[in-house]
């Protein structure tokens, strides 16, 4: 595929920085990885000295290939391509520096050709090839990811998807290969969690055969939205469509923004929203409206049209049911961001794991000191985040292959939403620990665990807040629920267990194989009918005392919260359980042994570090303190295999940092 060539250099020529067009701001020291990589010539795997690898118990490449999934070919040749100067990292530069030098990362990737039918059709294969290289690019820097992924999954995505067969057939491929460049615009200054509540219009005027779009009010203004500051010329604008005066609801159009000279269109303003704690690669914008006409057939019209003579029709019956099936074709966002976290968890876990192996400090008088890795407090820092990283990995690719099949009912709403929520959780909290894990050394940006956070944190927030998205989990599934209480205990999917509360209660935790799926299921469906049990009384009491359905679910919204988490925590013990058996079945016992040990911390952890166990019953005083033995117990059985854990994520050494090296050799006197 061509890329157009006229698109990047006239945005090259836009976002001119002399300094990145001349490659003159200061380079850190790359000693270290020319060193790292003469070791690996010789036949030596490049570990920081003085340490050495356990003999893997089980098969590296193989484990890599069972978390990556697929794509290993296209992922190795974009870790060569991140050889090219253009995109070693440089510290800080300017916003407008940032931001060029992004544009100039783009053009490589996108000469590459990766994207060629990735949109148009959607096909399972064009879906997996365009996350493997989101993934590969974020390993590489956070930024490029994002804008990549707002111009093809969240802007390409909404135009292919939302748009019927004929609009996704004209745009897709000029989306592909950047002739349209554009940006999502979703949310506004006054909603973002609550995008059914924008008021951005859209009004339908019939003698002219257009949408006029208006922002009737500064709420209204289009906030955070990627690219839009400079390099989009379109947008997928969402805004309540009016049609004879009636209101139907949220749209998507397909609306220009920007003349290809990048000067804006008439009725159109643009401004930046300035420099973010990260992500400052991206130029997000803020937009407002006046009088702008959208030609009739840019409203991307999957699910509702309007007839040129102004009828309004749609395949859903209400606002709300369209609503949702908007949503749903945009879950992809939320796949790609759980997927791009978990690169940044598996970085810094790499860098920091290799640091403490290294690493010594204190020791018996007159021997030489301890690895910071052989103490107990330490591993308990990095080792369950360790275990818990391959156990999210394992159930993400559930959740990508269900996106990938173009799977795209209820369960998908579910899984991406709580997946999203407590991945990147798991992976915010994971960069802190692995940051203070390096010490100092964790505080120097070349070592990039501080630069990954401070990029990453806003995962938490974009593609639905994580609070907001576990709210809506327990919204969808406790309708199932309380079909089951009022069928008298007929419960039927994932409620099915509760048939047999009772013996699910009576289960003797200390007499099963901590490994077990049965282990881990009873402990995790005990805390989830304990709490929708209790969701469901609490909110009966309050409907009796008179409060709406609506308010007296706000009310117990730490509960409702609280539900959520332990559905999806459920969910993930079940399907992390459904890989190892299948790994059982196709007797991989080596990967199937190794990832049971992670799946037993992962769970042991799970128990240790969340009160509402206890707090609901689930397990008692003493089922806790074993799972708080179990923690330090295998973590120590982990110990000896955590380099070779690292090594399956695939990383070559150029991805990493100095201290995953020779942190004294590449801060000696002789590389001032
Ligand atoms: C860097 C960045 C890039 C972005 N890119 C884009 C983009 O390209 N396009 C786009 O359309 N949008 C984009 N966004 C917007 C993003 O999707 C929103 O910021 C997000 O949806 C949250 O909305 P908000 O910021 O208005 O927060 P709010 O909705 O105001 O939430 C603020 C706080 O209130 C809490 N809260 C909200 N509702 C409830 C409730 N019912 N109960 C309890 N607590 C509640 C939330 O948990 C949160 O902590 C971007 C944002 C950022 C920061």
């Amino acid at each position: 595929m061509n890329i157009s060539d006229a698109t990047f250099q006239r945005l090259e020529a836009e976002f001119n920085a002399p300094s990145v067009r001349n490659f003159t701001s200061a380079l850190p020291n790359r000693q270290w990885i020319a060193d790292a990589e003469a070791q690996k010539r010789n036949g030596v795997n490049p570990f920081p000295p003085g340490v050495v690898a356990s003999r893997p118990v089980f098969d590296i490449k193989k484990m890599r290939e069972l978390l990556d999934m697929n794509n290993f070919e296209l992922r190795d040749s974009f870790y060569e391509l991140f050889k090219n100067p253009v995109f070693f990292p440089r510290y800080n530069e300017s916003l407008a520096e940032q931001r060029a030098r992004t544009i100039q990362r783009w053009r490589l990737i996108a000469k590459t050709g990766v994207f060629h039918k990735t949109l148009q059709n959607f096909t399972a294969e064009g879906r997996q090839r365009y996350e493997a290289t989101l993934e590969s690019v974020g390993a590489m820097e956070h930024s490029m990811e994002i804008k990549m992924g707002v111009h093809y999954g969240l802007f390409g995505g909404t135009v292919s998807m939302m748009g019927d067969d004929e609009q996704s057939a004209k745009w897709a491929p000029m989306i592909e290969n950047c002739q349209m460049l554009g940006c999502f615009a979703m949310t506004e200054l006054g909603h973002g969690s609550n995008v059914k509540g924008i008021q951005t219009k859209a009004v339908y005027d019939i003698p002219s055969q257009t949408f006029i779009v208006n922002t009737p009010c500064e709420e209204a203004q289009k906030y955070w939205i990627g690219g839009a500051f400079q390099s989009a010329r379109w947008t997928a604008l969402f805004a309540q469509l009016y049609v004879q005066g009636v209101c139907h609801g949220v749209h998507p159009f397909l609306v220009r923004i920007r003349n290809e000279d990048g000067t804006t269109v008439p009725g159109v303003t643009i401004g930046d929203c300035g420099a973010k704690n990260g992500l400052n690669g991206v130029d997000n914008g803020r937009m407002w409206f006046s009088n702008v006409r959208v030609p009739h057939d840019h409203l991307l019209r999957r699910h509702s049209q309007v007839s040129r003579d102004g009828t309004f029709t749609s395949n859903f019956k209400s606002a709300d049911e369209r609503f949702g099936a908007s949503l749903a074709s945009l879950s992809g966002g939320r796949v790609s961001v759980s997927a791009g976290s978990l690169v940044q968890a598996k970085l810094a876990l790499s860098i920091a794991i290799r640091y403490g192996l290294s690493r010594k400090a204190f020791g018996p008088p007159g021997q030489e000191e301890t690895r910071l890795m052989d103490y107990p407090a330490y591993q308990a820092r990095l080792i369950p985040p360790l275990a818990t990283t391959f156990v999210m990995q394992l159930v993400l690719n559930h959740l990508k292959a269900k996106w990938e099949r173009g799977d795209l009912g209820r369960e998908l709403h579910v899984w991406s939403s709580g997946f999203k929520a407590l991945i990147s959780w798991h992976s915010l909290q994971t960069l802190q620990e692995a940051r203070e894990a390096c010490g100092g050394q964790g505080y120097k940006s070349e070592n990039r665990i501080g630069p990954m956070k401070t990029s990453h944190d806003v995962a938490l927030t974009y593609e639905g807040d994580n609070h907001v998205l576990l709210q809506a989990v327990t919204k969808t599934v406790f309708s199932e629920f309380m079909k089951g209480i009022q069928s008298g205990g007929n419960f039927r999917g994932h409620f099915a267990y509760l048939k047999d509360a009772e013996g699910l209660k009576k289960m003797n935790l200390s007499g099963m194989d901590p490994r077990s799926a049965a282990f881990a299921l009873t402990v995790m469906r005990r805390r989830e009918a304990a709490l929708f049990a209790m969701l469901a009384a609490d909110l009966q009491k309050r409907t009796a005392a008179g409060l709406t359905p609506l308010k007296a679910f706000n009310h117990c919204a730490v509960l409702v919260e609280d539900a959520g988490r332990a559905h999806v925590e459920l969910l993930m013990v079940e399907l992390f359980h459904h890989t190892l058996s299948d790994l059982q079945r196709r007797g991989e016992t080596e990967l199937a042994d190794m990832l049971s040990l992670c799946g037993a911390l992962h769970t042991a952890r799970t128990v240790d570090e969340q009160p509402v166990f206890l707090r609901c019953g689930a397990v008692s005083v003493a089922e806790a303190q074993m799972m708080h033995t179990n923690v330090g117990r295998f973590c120590g059985t982990l110990r000896p295999h955590v380099l070779t854990l690292v090594e399956s994520f695939g990383y070559p050494p150029h991805l990493l940092a100095p201290i995953a090296f020779d942190y004294v050799a590449h801060n000696s006197k002789g590389r001032l």
